[in-house]
């Protein structure tokens, strides 16, 4: 229980706040995400509960996270971070649910519940870092997080804006200063410095053409990104020429609006504002900078998009190379970690040219970075750009104390190294990501275009579709295949066999009111037709289990 002086400063400090009436909430695959303005009571709990997260872990440093991310300018949210900078742990989305859905009078009563339910320690420790990006509702939200962490006496940190990726790089520092496993200085300088200097080391003898367009959505990525050039070296001397665009933080109605990563992969097309010539490289980040596309205009003045499975096949094509020319490629498994939602030209790609091993698993990418533990490198990214790539201690101890035979094999080793130090391994992170992208085009020499190259995107459709309850669709198989509603399978599968290289299937979203349809097949005219069908069958399936 908590102590009477806690429980009342619980009641007093709730009852500012008014429960928006009918509303349920649900922790979901982002955290709690919605309209800024119901959020007050939702966010209140959050701190809540941040604070019995990191008693229960002993004091580890817990993050929490305001903000929506790629959603429009007058939606926020809030999400809890683990002590290694991951995503929370499944089982407390239902006691953040629990404690998000609690009658403000009744809020400190199931706070001592969820006390003896999930059996903490409360002489421990308590201690969490937050942060916001720059929705004009943030700082409201933030203001009510500090009330819940004060009145349940949490040491804090507020770390003002910062790009998600950040906080959950502060998060992992501060929980591993002096160990072993020491991550780095848990400030956002130092997260610049890491970066600056890791980069610095891949980019040891390349170079790199022509320059890069970022957009950053009108989001806390345009000013982290102007600050993080400060610490890489100038163009001419192994660094890289960005032009940043769309970094307009003083409008807030600019945000996402019209721009961003998630703007240029659903729409398939470059921000309106896009000033780009053809051929130019051009990288959109989202909202909270964790997600990141590249795309160009070719001659022919095409549209052509480089979403997260090409950053993926990028990034494995790369370190599988480096791995063999360091002769260390018996002593380390690589895997590449993918969703449905991959094209299957790259799932081909991986498997038959790359010869790695490709893995599915649901959406979300808490699934994905699990999977990815199990390699001692895990590449792992959803097609919307939201990725990065772990490595385990056996790869980081080989790649530290392989000795070198060669020159090359050097040379080899210590682009490794940098790697490392370059990618955020807590999570996926637009910046450090571009920098890789930026390093592995240098070391390859190539282009946007030969990029684009190495392999051809089957055509692709995805649909929305809106039915009167999601829940009956259920998915299994890594969420490829549906077992209810009954007999719908089926259809699809009777569908998809009749077009060349067809796939399709159905699952409901997590984050929306919808079930989202995915098809791919030879041609683009295949690919809508077999969505349309599909999408078809499953408003059928949908409104037949209405009646
Ligand atoms: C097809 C698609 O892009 N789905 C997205 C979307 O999930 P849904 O469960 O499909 O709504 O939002 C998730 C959270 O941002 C993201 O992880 C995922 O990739
Ligand atoms: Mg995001």
């Amino acid at each position: 229980m908590a102590s009477p002086a806690v429980h009342q400063a619980i009641k007093e400090a709730a009852l500012k706040y008014r429960f928006p009436e009918g509303r349920v909430f649900e922790y979901g695959t982002a955290g709690f995400r919605m309209k800024a303005d119901l959020l007050n009571t939702v966010v209140f709990a959050v701190g809540l509960l941040a604070g019995l997260r990191s008693k229960k872990l002993n004091g580890q440093w817990i993050g929490v996270m305001v903000t929506a991310s790629h959603n429009p300018a007058e939606d926020n949210g809030v999400k809890l971070v683990d002590p290694m900078g991951e995503m929370l742990e499944a089982e407390w989305e239902a006691y953040a649910t629990k404690l998000a859905n609690a009658p403000l009078e009744k809020v400190a009563d199931v706070y001592d519940e969820l006390i003896k339910e999930i059996d903490i320690n409360m002489k421990n420790p308590a201690r969490v870092v937050f942060a916001r990006d720059t929705r004009a509702s943030g700082s409201r939200l933030v203001g009510i997080l500090s009330a819940a962490l004060t009145a349940t006496e949490v040491e804090f940190t507020d770390f003002k804006y910062m790009t998600t990726p950040q906080l959950h790089y502060v998060v992992r520092c501060k929980n591993t200063l002096g160990t072993p496993y020491e991550y780095g200085e848990p400030t956002e300088e130092g997260y610049y410095e890491k970066l600056g200097e890791a980069f610095k080391k891949v980019m040891k003898s390349v170079k790199i053409h022509g320059h890069l367009t970022v957009d950053c959505a009108n989001g806390v990525g345009g000013p982290k990104l102007r600050e993080l050039l400060k610490f890489l070296p100038p163009a001419d001397q192994g660094g890289v020429d960005i032009k940043v665009v769309n970094d307009n933080v003083i409008n807030p109605d600019s945000l996402n609006f019209e721009c961003g990563a998630d703007y240029v992969k659903t729409k398939q097309r470059a921000p309106p504002s896009s000033k780009a010539s053809p051929l130019d490289r051009c990288a959109s980040l989202d909202g909270d900078a964790d997600r990141l596309v590249y795309y160009f205009v070719d001659e022919n003045n095409v549209f052509r998009l480089l979403d997260g499975d090409r950053i993926a096949t990028l990034a494995a094509s790369f370190i599988g190379d480096l791995v063999r020319n360091a002769g260390i490629a018996q002593k380390l498994k690589i895997g590449v970690i993918q969703t449905a939602y991959a094209n299957g030209a790259s799932t081909d790609y991986i498997e038959k040219v790359l010869k790695l091993p490709a893995v599915c698993t649901k959406t979300g990418v808490k699934h994905l970075h699990h999977a990815a533990m199990r390699y001692d490198v895990g590449v792992y990214f959803e097609a919307n750009g939201h990725g990065t790539v772990t490595f385990s201690e056996n790869a980081l101890k080989t790649i530290k104390s392989s000795e070198p035979q060669s020159p090359a094999q050097q040379h080899a080793l210590e682009s490794l190294k940098g790697l490392t130090d370059l990618i955020n391994q807590a999570v996926g992170d637009a910046l450090s990501d571009m920098l890789l992208v930026e390093a592995i085009l240098a070391h390859k020499g190539w282009t946007t275009k030969e990029w684009l190259g190495t392999y051809t995107d089957l055509p692709s459709r995805l649909v929305r579709v809106e039915v009167a309850d999601r829940s009956i669709f259920k998915a299994v198989d890594a969420e490829r295949k549906l077992e209810s509603p009954a007999g719908l399978q089926d259809r699809i599968d009777a569908l998809q066999s009749r077009y060349n290289k067809g796939r399709s299937f159905a699952r409901a979203s997590g984050t929306e009111d919808a079930v989202r349809v995915y098809a791919e097949a030879a041609s683009r005219s295949e690919a809508d037709d077999l969505a349309t069908r599909v999408a078809n069958a499953v408003k059928e399936a949908g409104s037949a289990s209405d009646v």
